[in-house]
């Protein structure tokens, strides 16, 4: 694959499309990177003030650079994209919105790397439409459902919903306390893009607590339906992850037949933050493979 110059903005690679979702016309904000001719798309997780960009923000370049075309989808309901209530599986939702917006790209199979919210959703758009998806990365995701050693839900996903219900700078750094392995790597302008990103779209929060009060479980149990996914997957996991259990990627390994995982100790729910080097060099390793 050729390299490519990285030079490119947040505002510079922003583009929207308009998707129909069941009936409902939904605008969906994505950014567009790079040229190769094999497409990353990348899924963010399911914080409040989460984008594709805040949170791949350490990925982008190396896979660029790599000669990946990277496309981050903002999903209903956080970013740029429209707000929603979701009242059933928000994987299935993001899942048939992503399908949408690669099929307006014509794009017709694409490796998705999902974080979190975004894992479980990616997970759920291989089993609504295979042929789509060549190569698959989930970190600290891939399926809802219970923990076998951790009580659900997990303290940092009580923090997060409280930090949706009452969006302050306080309850942001409660939440961020136990979202990274080691919460000195979290600066002061990194809390404020966050805080600032949450509140700039009040609407999103709203719809994220109305959607939860309509249905708790927002994120299905995949459990039943891992053996259909012949993806070869790249599972990575944070060992001290306090907002998915470990157990969850033990699950999917074991589920996927064509997977592997990779643990990373001194981790929290943000490995591809808390060890962006390392984790660029796996996923491109795995990805040429
Ligand atoms: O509840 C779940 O299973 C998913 C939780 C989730 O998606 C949390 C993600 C948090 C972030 O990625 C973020 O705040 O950046």
């Amino acid at each position: 694959m050729m390299a490519c110059a990285t030079t490119y903005t947040e505002a510079s690679s922003s583009r929207f499309a308009r998707i129909q979702d069941e009936g409902h016309a939904l605008q969906i904000h994505y950014n567009d990177i790079g040229q190769g001719a094999q497409t990353v798309v990348m899924l963010h997780g399911s914080g409040p003030g989460a984008t594709g960009w805040a949170n791949f923000s350490r990925n982008i370049d190396p896979l660029v650079a790599a000669g990946y075309r990277v496309i981050l989808m903002d999903c209903p309901g956080w970013g740029k994209s429209d707000s929603i209530v979701c009242t059933g599986s928000r994987s299935d939702l993001n899942a048939r919105v992503l399908d949408r917006l690669l099929e307006s790209l014509g794009l017709e199979q694409v490796h998705i790397l999902g974080n979190s919210m975004g894992g479980h959703s990616a997970v759920a758009l291989t089993l609504q439409n295979p042929q789509r998806v060549g190569k698959l990365v989930l970190m600290g995701g891939g399926t809802g459902g219970i923990s076998s050693f951790v009580p659900m839900p997990a303290e940092g996903i009580k923090l997060l919903q409280g930090l949706y219900r009452e969006p302050t700078l306080e309850n942001l750094k409660k939440m961020m306390a136990v979202f990274v392995f080691d919460p000195s790597d979290l600066t002061e302008a990194l809390f404020q893009q966050r805080l600032d990103n949450m509140l700039r779209r009040r609407d999103h929060l709203e719809n994220f607590v109305a959607s939860l009060d309509a249905n708790p479980r927002q994120f299905p149990d995949f459990g039943a339906r891992l053996g259909e996914i012949r993806s070869r997957t790249l599972i990575v996991w944070g060992r001290n992850d306090r907002f998915v259990p470990l157990d969850t990627g033990l699950r999917l390994v074991a589920g996927i037949a064509q997977s592997e995982l990779h643990i990373f100790n001194q981790c929290g729910h943000w490995a591809q933050w808390e060890h962006a080097e390392r984790f660029n060099r796996l996923v491109l390793d795995f990805l040429r493979d």
